[in-house]
């Protein structure tokens, strides 16, 4: 195990704000961090090393303990159900997740179909709400799929609520609010608690 204190980062929108973050809590990050294809980024003053990851895949990192800390939005640790541990809310990337679909339309009677990139959330959802749906997995793009007649519903994020508008969808229900979380590798917590609680405290300041 490295001695630098490895930490998963999501790529895309998340990755902004959390490294404004980090650099709000202290610490010291290189230029290279604002415009780079490296995936793997190391900061020996700081004692860290960075690892770049798709943001599905930050919790798999840390739950494997090849990352021993991460930052992950909680839509994907609500879907995913990671053996990790939930340490702070960094209260970034704000959105939350949803149910919408085309305006004034019922669920269809036989095996309504909902999309999602997000397919345990969904099935959940629904199950709590005594409804039996056929879920169907997409990768993005999912406020085609009521559209083009693909689905009855979708379970997505919503944001600013633009994509929905502009695509003439309405939200139904609000499922959940999303923000980022640190998340931390059990094992790693007990191997490397005194760094990793260092890295909290910094960060609970500024959150
Ligand atoms: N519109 C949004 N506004 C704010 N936060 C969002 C929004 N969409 C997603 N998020 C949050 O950001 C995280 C990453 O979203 P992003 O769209 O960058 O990832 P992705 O769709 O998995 O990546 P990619 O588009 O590269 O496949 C999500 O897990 C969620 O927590
Ligand atoms: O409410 P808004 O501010 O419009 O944001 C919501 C949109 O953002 C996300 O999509 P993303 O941009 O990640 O694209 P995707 O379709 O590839 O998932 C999400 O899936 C919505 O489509």
């Amino acid at each position: 195990m490295s001695n630098l204190l490895t930490i998963a980062m999501p790529k895309g929108r998340i990755f902004i704000e959390a490294v404004e973050l980090l650099r709000k809590a202290g610490y010291k990050l290189p230029p290279e961090f604002d415009d780079s294809r490296k995936l793997i980024i190391d900061v020996p003053e700081e004692g860290l090393r960075f690892i770049l990851s798709k943001p599905m895949d930050v919790a798999t990192y840390v739950e494997h303990g090849v990352a021993d800390v991460g930052i992950a939005g909680k839509d994907v640790l609500l879907e995913e159900e990671r053996d990790v541990y939930e340490l702070l809310d960094l209260k970034i990337s704000y959105c939350y997740l949803a149910v919408a679909g085309l305006p004034d339309t019922k669920m269809n009677d036989v095996a309504p179909r909902v999309a999602t990139k997000y397919p345990n959330v969904a099935e959940a959802y629904f199950r709590e709400q005594g409804e039996q749906v056929e879920i169907i997995k997409l990768n993005g793009s999912i406020e085609l799929a009521p559209i083009i007649g693909l689905s009855d519903r979708i379970v997505d994020i919503v944001s600013t609520g633009r994509t929905l508008k502009e695509n003439g969808l309405v939200e139904y229900e609000r499922i959940k609010d999303v923000t980022s979380r640190f998340v931390v590798n059990p094992v790693s917590y007990r191997i490397k608690d005194r760094q990793i609680d260092d890295m909290v405290k910094r960060l609970s300041e500024v959150v």
